[in-house]
């Protein structure tokens, strides 16, 4: 496929991640329909050309449109609803989607099933082709056009390269890539150390056990990858080392906000936080580890952190007195 064959894009979840990559397909010349759920909020984008309920008052582009449904003639689509939602809206849109190219951007795991989100796709509409979406990017900077680069990655190569390059605008910068599976797992697994590097700033621990759990969390998460047939090098790219930095490190991120709280003791009420992918990935990705017999320490204490069965003072104490090992 060529990338000026891309003309028509349609977007599935219409919260800020969903709306700014909307944002961003316009501006790269796409004509853009945002499939929402809301009347009213199919309404506000197309006449006020805003979305108040996920970015605010910034102006959306006037290539973009918002309907309740996908429209007939799409040449790529992009999921953007929760990773917990996935199977959800496909079954509401997946019937549309046969045959198309698929960007999944969703950074998570899905409970119960343990499948990434390409498996879902592939699940549900075998004939879709996946390309995983991923990297440092929030959706307030890529929704301003701010400087932002992000991996793409699909087993069919050509077809990553044609949707970087449609994509592709002043403000975003994809890189193609192969290892999906590495991809996948960097997304969803950063928000898990996110949580964790939230909460070790919350409880005062200092930024040196935050640089300490940034690097352990890294060589944890190569390890989950080469089992499960990814690559390791895919880490070094934008979707493992860039994206780990900036949740790891970055208040903005709600996974990062989320452990922030959990460090200072607030109790997690379900439903009243912003959406943090990490609480619902951690288990997964520690019932992952388990079936595939990988040492996990960091996602173990996420776990426990999140169950609210131990105290962090405790947890913390029971990581740093594991028996001593080598690095290299
Ligand atoms: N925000 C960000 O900066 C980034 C987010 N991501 C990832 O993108 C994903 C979505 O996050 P984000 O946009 O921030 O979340 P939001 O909470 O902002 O929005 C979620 C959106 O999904 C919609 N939705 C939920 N369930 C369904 C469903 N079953 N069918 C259709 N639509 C549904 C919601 O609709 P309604 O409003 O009607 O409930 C809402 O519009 C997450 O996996 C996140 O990790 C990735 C990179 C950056
Ligand atoms: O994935 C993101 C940045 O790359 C957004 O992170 P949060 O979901 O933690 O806000």
């Amino acid at each position: 496929m060529q990338p000026e064959a891309i003309k028509n894009v349609a977007v599935i979840g219409a919260g800020s991640w969903g709306t700014a990559l909307a944002q961003a397909s316009a501006v790269a010349g796409r004509r853009v329909t945002l499939v929402c759920r809301d009347p009213e909020q199919v309404a506000e984008i197309n006449t006020r050309h805003t979305n108040s309920r996920a970015l605010g008052a910034l102006p959306l582009d006037a290539g973009l449109v918002a309907a309740l449904a996908l429209p007939a003639d799409v040449d790529l689509a992009i999921l953007a609803v929760p990773a917990q939602q996935s199977a959800a809206a496909l079954g509401v849109h997946g019937r549309m989607l046969g045959g198309l190219p698929v960007v999944l951007s969703a950074k998570g795991l899905e409970a119960g099933t343990l499948r990434r989100q390409s498996e879902i796709l592939l699940d549900l509409v075998p004939t879709a082709t996946p390309l995983v979406l991923s990297g440092p990017s929030f959706a307030e900077d890529v929704a301003a056009g701010r400087p932002t680069a992000v991996t793409l990655a699909s087993p069919d190569g050509a077809m990553a390269d044609a949707v970087a390059a449609a994509l592709a605008g002043p403000g975003l910068r994809l890189y193609a890539a192969g290892d999906m599976i590495g991809v996948e797992l960097a997304g969803g697994l950063k928000n898990v150390y996110a949580l964790a590097c939230g909460a070790v700033e919350g409880a005062g621990l200092g930024a040196s056990a935050r640089a300490a759990l940034i690097a352990r969390a890294f060589a944890e998460m190569a390890r989950l990858v080469v089992a499960l047939g990814g690559n390791a090098g895919t880490l070094t790219g934008l979707a493992g080392l860039g994206d780990l930095t900036l949740s790891c490190t970055s208040a903005q991120s709600r996974n990062y906000a989320t452990g922030l709280a959990l460090g200072r003791g607030e109790i997690l009420v379900e439903g009243r936080r912003p959406l943090a992918e990490g609480v619902f990935t951690a288990p997964v990705a520690q019932a992952i580890a388990r079936r595939q017999g990988v040492d996990v320490p960091l996602i173990d204490a996420v776990v426990l952190l999140l169950s609210g069965r131990a105290a962090i003072a405790d947890i913390v104490s029971g990581l740093m007195s594991r028996p001593l090992k080598r690095e290299d």
